[in-house]
């Protein structure tokens, strides 16, 4: 147990005694012991005890002490101005985080200022926009067993729901929302999540399922949820949700009225992409080469002008579909919106103007929108008409589009409200004042008119009293300690009137103030603070006003993120010469295909076709290294992702089939954290591979059998080949650098060599990049050792070593052999009955027995 979590033990002991203050913050550590309490004090959240001293060690803030009668604590603050930047490093550094504020101003109290936690900040659960990506979600994730699985993003409102069966497939969603955190109920396997995944446990009693249907009913009513795992789920997830949204004061629920839509899938409606697949495809995440970073596919295709957008790709990215007709609809509208270069280009310099709509809408509901949040809002909805205009010129024939079109809404409402009552650039607080403009609110008015008529008057006053006492020195002035004050330096004070009062004495001078002055004064002070007053009323009352509009405005942001994902996807079709794929072949079959990430920074890329028809969907790859094997089946594997999305792909032409799933075994990755070695991981995705893929897979092989001696590499490569091959009827491509499988494709009815091929030149090895069919015929290994720096003494020796095993020198004993084999013709002989043994229906014993009679006749 981590001791900067739950009461302190030394305050718990003296419970009875504590100030006030400090057992409100005992108390408060008990009710949320799983977090570090954050206590406001005036301008700063503090921490005591051992909670202060880890946070003064992990955010490198100084560590005090509070005293009280009943001892002295360690204490570190944070200033509350700044305080989301610590809250990120403390979520970094794996903790969570209970924001406990003063809720009553202290003036207004006699007593201890009440506290009560606001929010409880966690990994899955940030709505700080601050705290975000912008173009990413950030969700939080809740299992229960028999695998009901619910993900949600708070800041957005995205909520989803499905059941599995599998704990494998519990990770592979996991993965594929990559979700911050993950709340489980007492009897959820905590296996599936990985390393950067804070687990949450939660109450039993919201995982209940009739108190988990009471929730999901009061938040979607009568919503039919396929399993009563995913009921548990999505309730607990509700309540984990407004847990962390923390106590309300005002007697509100701490309900989180903008989630009004939860989106039930079944995952078998989208193209599985796997833990390991996402990874070494590169779908999010570049890998590390040698500390070189290249880029991500998400960012490759990533035109997007707003965050919206952003987020729709990725998701888009996440879940390609497989329904060949909705494929279809949405490459219908990037063929709509490529051939509009004009609309095209207009909108996409509109959606940049678009502020991030469902943050914001989801901030005015939980009530922690600002005026400024509510400018942008109206400012963004005044986009709508205009990027409606765009569509209508360029949605034909393209229902997708015509259906955003009729989505966006731009709320005329909502924008005449805002714009009738906030000010055009209001500050970023709502309890100052200048937020609301004149003319919305008569009292407001008159407070206002009070306040202004008050500071006229003053202004006036200069004049009048240096008219009424003759002294030309006099001034009027204000400070923030001492109010109005009328300012007579040292020689002048005989003439002072007797209506004057001493304020305060100055090295030369005396401030003074008249009766009157003062009446006014106060008369500004009272106006000025019941408008500010009435300003944070009228602006509450605004924001609950919108928020009303949560929904509608939420259909705009879907409309708006759907629009800019496809206008991405047309200008990067547009920029980078992609095709628009035919999805629904039977077999894949691609002419021209280029890898999406690596054509931007190779000059020279050469584009290759793909021919594996539906009766042959299997292909084995040979060359040298640094020849392109791995780029080019990863280029299938992308163009095919690129496809089912509903992006065209970098091809001249290109039929693909509907790949229900995407496995991958690339390159040697150690798991030395899980405690599995390189040959290890290599066979539990061969084995996941051979157990799961089905003949719609798309299955990527980059070597297998590296991890381990030849000889059982090769063994193991064969096999899997011909299982592959026989059993599964998989699209397979396979690189290899056993040569001896080019034999075995060779001898498959349904598979065929390919290869890639290099030329020697002076300097070494030139590679063409171009595939060719047939098995390659070298490995250029040597040459690429030297080409990477192995020292040349090395290469030299390798280069001799190769010399002797391509045309060896016959041994004294070889020599005599073959001598005799010559003489006698019993060599051929020897030939021809090797050649007709059957390896595969011949016993270790029988190979033995062969290989002695063979010995003992050339004897
Ligand atoms: N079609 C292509 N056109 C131009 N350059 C390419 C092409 N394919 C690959 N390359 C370049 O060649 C380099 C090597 O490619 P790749 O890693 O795919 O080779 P490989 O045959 O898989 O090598 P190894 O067997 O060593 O793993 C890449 O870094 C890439 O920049």
């Amino acid at each position: 147990m981590d001791e900067a979590l739950g009461p302190p033990p030394e305050m718990a002991e003296k419970a009875d005694d504590l100030t006030p203050m400090l057992s409100q913050y005992l108390e408060l550590c008990e009710r949320y012991d799983d977090a570090l309490v954050l206590f406001q004090v005036g301008d700063f959240y503090e921490t005591f005890c051992a909670a202060a001293e880890t946070t003064a060690r992990i955010l490198e803030i100084t560590l005090t002490q509070r005293e009280d009668s009943t001892g002295t604590y360690p204490m570190a603050g944070i200033p509350i101005d700044n305080a989301e930047s610590y809250i990120e490093t403390l979520l970094d550094a794996g903790y969570r985080v209970a924001v406990a504020d003063q809720v009553e101003a202290p003036e207004e109290t006699s007593g201890l200022v009440d506290r009560a936690v606001t929010r409880v900040v966690t990994p899955g659960t940030l709505t700080e926009t601050e705290l975000l990506a912008d173009g990413d979600n950030n969700f939080v994730a809740c299992l229960t067993d028999g695998y009901g699985l619910a993900v949600l993003d708070v800041s957005t409102g995205d909520f989803y729901a499905t059941r599995l069966d599998r704990i494998d497939a519990v990770a592979d969603e996991l993965e594929r929302f990559d979700a911050a955190e993950a709340v489980v109920g007492p009897d959820a396997p905590t296996e599936p999540f990985g390393s950067n995944c804070m687990v949450t446990p939660y109450e039993r009693s919201a995982f209940e399922l009739e108190t988990a249907r009471k929730k999901v009913r009061s938040y979607f009513g009568e919503i039919s949820l396929a399993s009563d795992a995913e009921v548990r789920a999505c309730g607990a997830l509700l309540a984990y949700a407004e847990y962390a949204r923390g106590a309300r004061t005002d007697g509100e629920t701490t309900r989180l009225s903008y989630l009004n839509h939860l989106t039930r899938y079944d995952p078998r409606e989208y193209m599985l992409l796997d833990a390991v697949a996402t990874r070494s495809l590169e779908i999010f995440e570049p890998r590390h080469v040698h500390g070189l970073e290249g880029a991500a596919l998400s960012e490759t295709i990533d035109r997007t002008a707003s965050a919206l957008g952003g987020r729709e790709l990725r998701d888009r990215l996440r879940r390609p579909l497989l329904d060949p007709d909705r494929i279809d609809a949405r490459l219908d509208a990037v063929e709509a919106l490529l051939a509009r270069v004009g609309e095209r280009e207009r909108a996409s310099e509109l959606l940049a103007d678009v502020y991030d709509l469902e943050r914001l809408v989801a901030g005015i509901s939980r009530g922690r929108a600002d005026a400024r949040d509510l400018r942008a809002l109206e400012s963004t909805l005044s986009v709508v008409p205009d990027l409606r205009a765009c569509l209508d010129e360029a949605a034909t024939g393209s229902d997708v589009l015509t259906e955003i079109a009729d989505d966006l809404d731009d709320c005329p409402d909502v924008r005449e409200l805002i714009d009738a009552a906030i000010v055009e650039s209001p500050p970023a607080e709502i309890t100052e004042g200048g937020l609301v403009r004149e003319g919305y609110d008569e009292t407001l008015d008159s407070l206002r008119t009070t306040e202004r008529e008050g500071k006229a008057w003053i202004e006036d006053l200069e004049a009048e009293e240096r008219e009424r006492t003759g002294i030309d020195s006099l001034k009027v002035g204000h400070n923030s300690v001492h109010g109005y004050y009328i300012e007579v330096t040292d020689p002048n004070l005989d003439a002072v009137p007797g209506d004057y009062h001493r304020r305060q004495t100055l090295k030369n001078a005396e401030r003074f103030y008249t009766p009157e002055l003062k009446e006014r004064e106060d008369e500004i002070i009272r106006a000025e603070g019941r408008a500010d007053e009435r300003e944070y009323e009228l602006f509450t009352e605004l924001r609950s006003r919108v928020a009303e509009a949560t929904e509608r405005i939420q259909r705009t942001a879907s409309a708006i993120a759907r629009l800019d994902a496809l206008c991405s996807l047309a200008s990067v079709a547009a920029e980078y010469d992609y095709c628009r794929p035919a999805v629904g072949a039977d077999g894949i079959d691609i002419e021209g295909g280029r890898h999406p990430v690596v054509e931007r920074t190779e000059s020279a890329f050469v584009p290759n076709p793909v021919d594996l028809p539906r009766d042959r969907p299997m292909a084995v790859v040979t060359g040298p290294n640094m020849s392109g094997k791995s780029t080019y089946m990863r280029q299938v594997a992308l163009i095919c992702v690129l496809a089912q999305l509903g992006s065209f792909v970098p091809a001249e032409r290109a039929e693909l089939p509907v790949v229900d799933r995407v496995f991958t075994r690339v390159g040697a990755s150690d798991d030395i954290a899980g405690g599995r070695s390189t040959f290890m991981v290599e066979m539990t995705e061969l084995a996941d591979i051979l157990a799961e893929a089905g003949e719609d897979s798309l299955v990527v092989l980059d070597e297998v059998g590296r991890g381990t001696s030849t000889r059982d590499g090769y063994a193991i490569a064969q096999a899997a080949t011909e299982h592959l091959h026989d059993e599964i009827g998989a699209y397979t491509l396979f690189a290899t650098h056993h040569h001896e499988l080019t034999d075995v494709a060779e001898r498959l009815p349904r598979a065929r060599n390919y290869h890639f091929s290099a030329a020697r030149t002076a300097d070494g090895v030139e590679f063409e990049h171009d595939l060719r069919e047939g098995p390659a015929e070298a490995s250029y290994g040597v040459e690429v050792a030297e080409m990477a720096g192995v020292p040349a003494e090395v290469v030299d020796r390798a280069g001799q070593l190769l010399a002797a095993v391509d045309s060896p020198t016959p041994t004294d004993a070889e020599a005599t052999i073959s001598e005799t084999a010559s003489t006698d013709g019993g060599r051929e002989a020897i030939l021809a009955e090797l050649d007709s043994v059957d390896l595969a229906e011949t016993t270790p014993l029988e190979a033995l027995n062969l290989l002695s009679r063979l010995k003992s006749e050339r004897e």
